[in-house]
């Protein structure tokens, strides 16, 4: 039997002024989102930020305290998860361990009443699909992580779903299987064109997957943008920590294009620091962005503490006069001279563009983080 690869597109969603208190933990305030129909979102954020919260009400888990949820425009408040045409995808599989592979798979369509032979076909599509065809007469007992999770994967897509809810779907595996398998369902998700929402800790998970990243922090949305933009226009000093590795630098505001660093030198932005004269700022620089250079004007001298090889990069630290920490990210390719733990080294930021300038102290900005962790 020929079957369509889907039925039906994915559901576009709307959350307008969504809020959500257990109690007096208020655990989301004022959400506002809309994904396009067949678009990849990732929900990141750290421990406690509400994200669980958030897919909760999406499924229809959990009805919120404030606001609305629309699929296709339609409000879906009052509509039992069961009814919302949602796949889901858990951490620990949650497969049925008593049955096979297949009959996991025909599970929701046997639900639904399905006519046998659709349910076989349709069954045997979705296992081709996740390459586990060979498999159907399995236990899950009998199979591997990532193939289980192909399995879930299966699972949740033969229903046709309007959305897939994927909740740290990937964090049993381990780190090597992990990006084949964030690799492998995505192509998954996209070729079968169903919106898709994952819910993680690990930024590296949403950049590698995600069309746009939502950053939740204490229940509210920090930013939603591409993973490019997010990594190098981040908004606020909590993104440009969050996603990816950066350096923290102090200055001051000297000239509408200038900050004088802590470090010592006398940075010039190339562009407004939109700031006014004698402003505290921070300056977030991406440890790729500097490179060990000569003793000139604008160079940061800083003492090697240490340099860490990691495969294809290597990570050397410096120490600045005003006891910052700068990490230096280079390729380990052959002929980039090593420095030497002791000596003093000038460090270049290689392109001022790619600075981030922020108002909030980075002294101000570590003890917030603390007192929210
Ligand atoms: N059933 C509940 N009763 C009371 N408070 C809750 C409940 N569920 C969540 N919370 C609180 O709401 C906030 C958001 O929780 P949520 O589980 O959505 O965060 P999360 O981002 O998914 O965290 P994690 O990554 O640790 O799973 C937290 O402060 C949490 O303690």
């Amino acid at each position: 039997m020929e079957l369509a690869l889907s039925d039906e597109r994915g559901h576009s969603l709307d959350l307008k002024g969504i809020g959500h208190a257990f109690g007096a933990t208020v655990a989301l305030d004022e959400i506002n989102l809309t994904v396009a129909a067949g678009e990849l979102i990732a929900l990141l954020g750290p421990s406690g930020c509400g994200k669980t919260t958030m897919l909760q009400i999406i499924a229809g888990f959990l009805r919120p305290s404030k606001g609305e949820v629309r699929f296709d425009g339609a409000r879906v408040e009052h509509i039992p998860a069961n009814r919302r045409r949602i796949g889901m995808v858990f951490q620990n599989y949650a497969l049925f361990p008593h049955l096979t592979v297949f009959e996991n798979v025909a599970y929701g369509l046997r639900a639904r009443k399905t006519a046998k032979d659709v349910v076989a076909a349709k069954v045997e599509q979705m296992l081709g699909l996740a390459q586990m065809a060979s498999y159907a007469r399995r236990l899950p007992g009998e199979l591997s992580g990532g193939q289980q999770q192909r399995v879930a994967l299966a699972r949740a897509l033969a229903i046709d779903p309007g959305l897939v809810l994927l909740d740290e779907p990937f964090s049993a595996l381990d780190k090597n299987l992990r990006l084949d398998m964030q690799i492998e369902i995505k192509s998954l998700l996209k070729t079968f064109g169903v919106t898709s929402i994952i819910v993680t800790h690990d930024q590296e998970e949403a950049l590698s997957m995600a069309d746009r990243i939502v950053v939740l922090n204490r229940g509210r949305i920090e930013q939603i943008d591409s993973p490019d933009a997010l990594y190098d226009q981040p908004a606020s000093l909590f993104i440009s920590s969050f996603i990816g590795h950066t350096n923290l630098l102090r200055g001051t505001v000297t000239e509408t294009d200038r900050v004088q660093l802590d470090a010592g030198p006398e940075i010039d932005l190339g562009r407004s620091a939109q700031r006014r004269r004698g402003s505290p700022v921070t300056l977030s620089v991406r440890p790729e962005n500097i490179a060990f250079g000569a003793e000139r004007p604008g160079a940061i001298p800083v003492t090697i503490r240490a340099t860490v090889p990691l495969g294809a990069i290597s990570v050397t630290e410096g120490i600045t006069a005003s006891g910052e920490a700068v990490k230096i990210s280079q390729a380990r390719a052959a002929g980039i001279a090593k420095a030497q733990v002791g000596e003093t080294a000038w460090l270049a930021i290689s392109d001022i563009s790619r600075v981030s300038v922020f108002s909030t102290p980075v002294d101000e900005f570590s003890q917030h983080q603390q007192r929210s962790v």
